[in-house]
């Protein structure tokens, strides 16, 4: 029996930065939280305890707070591919790079030029794999929750003896959206892109009559798919947030969809990949360890 190294990485998760860039009086606000992953031949520390080629996990920590004043941080994927090729270009043994960053969003108070007012669960995402001289960007966003009182039905699905589910024609379909589009082409505006993604997401999910969430996901990606030329491939998870009609019968009262409780847990969870026939090789793009 032989026993070797599988695949491996290493690096320091979920480094917080948050960063103030200031305008004349006006101030600008980044809040992030950063993941350093390197790869390459590591097998020396593994087998022998030899850290020759390993950098440390507190030097990556460090490498993200001094690029962030050595430079604006900028977009999140512009921030991750400077991390990612200089960690790739700076050391021989490191041959790959994978930096994840989310991003937490801050609003403006109105009015004011310092003060902000945090913008909820949602936050925007990317996931960059550099590796030599290439690179792949897969960027998205985690727990966008939107929700429609009508123009959403459910029926037509098998019953068999432990079905209790009863059709419906007119419910209330709520999601939390968690999306990941991977980027093909050179040149991308990461801002705009962002923006016409989420902006094309939120806008079918309103307006595509929903006869199952399931149908509303593809529907969702096909659209993006469609708009955005730099986008070669979706991914969503839809997790069901059910809001059951509660029976007010025992009150003597009728519910006309009126009535409903939102429930936790458990959810039906929905989740798919759309993609283009014509997209360019994924190369390393949803590359993880699966062990990890
Ligand atoms: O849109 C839905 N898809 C399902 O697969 C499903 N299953 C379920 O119980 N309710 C729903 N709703």
């Amino acid at each position: 029996m032989a026993i070797t190294l599988g695949p491996n990485q290493y690096g320091k998760a979920e480094v917080r930065l948050v960063t103030v860039q200031r305008e004349g009086t006006v101030h600008h606000l980044k809040d992030l939280t950063v993941s350093t992953s390197l790869r390459g031949d590591l097998a020396a520390t593994h087998l022998t305890g030899d850290n020759a080629d390993v950098v440390a996990t507190d030097t990556q920590k460090n490498t993200v707070y001094a690029f962030a004043k050595e430079a604006p941080v900028g977009e999140i994927e512009d921030f991750a591919l400077r991390l990612g090729r200089h960690f790739v270009g700076s050391f021989e043994h490191i041959t790959g790079a994978r930096i994840l960053i989310d991003e937490h969003g801050w609003n403006r108070i109105s009015g004011h030029d310092h003060a902000f007012s945090q913008a909820g669960s949602e936050k925007r995402t990317t996931a960059v794999t550099v590796q030599g001289d290439q690179a792949w960007v897969v960027s998205g966003l985690d727990d966008l929750v939107v929700l429609k009182s009508t123009g959403s039905e459910f029926h037509g699905f098998p019953r068999d003896e432990y079905t209790t589910l009863a059709e419906t024609n007119d419910r209330i379909l709520a999601t939390a959206v968690t999306a990941r589009w991977r980027y093909q082409g050179d040149g991308i505006d990461w801002a705009t892109s962002h923006a016409e993604v989420r902006r094309i997401m939120l806008e079918t999910f309103a307006d595509k009559h929903s006869l199952s969430l399931q149908q509303t996901l593809y529907a969702m990606g096909e659209a993006v798919l469609k708009e955005r030329e730099e986008v070669a491939e979706v991914r969503l998870s839809l997790p069901n947030k059910h809001h059951f009609l509660v029976d007010l019968s025992p009150f003597g009262l009728k519910n006309d969809n009126e009535v409903f409780y939102a429930a936790d847990r458990p959810y039906g969870l929905i989740e798919g990949v759309v993609l283009r026939d014509d997209a360019e090789d994924a190369g390393l793009a949803w590359h993880t360890l699966a062990a990890f």
